[in-house]
């Protein structure tokens, strides 16, 4: 019998173009698994259509770059347009992840994390993180920055193309496979 289609979104914000590359890495990976329809929302210029795809996702993956050791400001403006759907308890039980891309190697991603993670809770959604060992810390390594509450990226001031590496592309791509056939197992 032919398996349900399942619907992943990713839901970010990008100022500069690093962590919307980062999404999209994610949702090609979520791609390559069958029966799988994956697609990206920016948190900007909200609207009824990109609502109803959150709404109709079996699995929310929310990212943010990291400004001031914290989400940024437009996604935290995102959270709190959230809270109709926290009052109707509307995303409860459906599976959530995140990331953070930062500038500093560590850049405080670990509180991006944390406050996706706690946002995620407060909607009593399920939550994954990356259950992938770090292969090393060179930029071609995944999950070089070792993170295991969700995918951690890091960017250079240098245009989109150069950075964030390879390997944390790769592991970006990694994380939106895993979570795909997660939603398989899951449903
Ligand atoms: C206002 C502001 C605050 C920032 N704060 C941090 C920070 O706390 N830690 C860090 O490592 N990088 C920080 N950065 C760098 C950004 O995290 C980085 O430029 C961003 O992740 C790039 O993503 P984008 O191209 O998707 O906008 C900051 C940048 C700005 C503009």
């Amino acid at each position: 019998m032919a398996q349900r289609v399942k619907r992943l979104c990713v839901v970010y914000h990008s100022a500069y173009g690093h962590t919307a590359r980062v999404a999209q890495a994610i949702v090609d990976g979520a791609n390559e698994v069958a029966d799988v329809d994956a697609s990206l929302v920016s948190v900007e210029h909200m609207d009824h259509y990109k609502w109803e795809l959150l709404d109709q996702a079996d699995l929310l993956v929310f990212g943010s770059p990291t400004y001031m050791g914290s989400v940024t400001g437009q996604f935290k403006l995102f959270m709190d347009a959230t809270s109709s759907r926290w009052m109707a308890r509307a995303w409860s039980g459906k599976l959530a992840a995140g990331f953070a891309n930062s500038g500093g190697l560590s850049g405080d991603k670990l509180s991006v994390l944390q406050q996706i993670n706690l946002f995620a809770m407060q909607h009593g959604m399920l939550w994954s993180g990356l259950p992938l060992m770090s292969q090393g810390h060179a930029p071609s390594d995944l999950n070089r920055l070792a993170s295991f509450l969700g995918l951690m990226t890091q960017s250079d001031n240098l245009p989109v193309a150069q950075t964030p590496p390879d390997g944390d592309m790769a592991t970006a791509r990694w994380f939106g496979q895993h979570l795909a056939q997660l939603m398989h197992r899951f449903y």
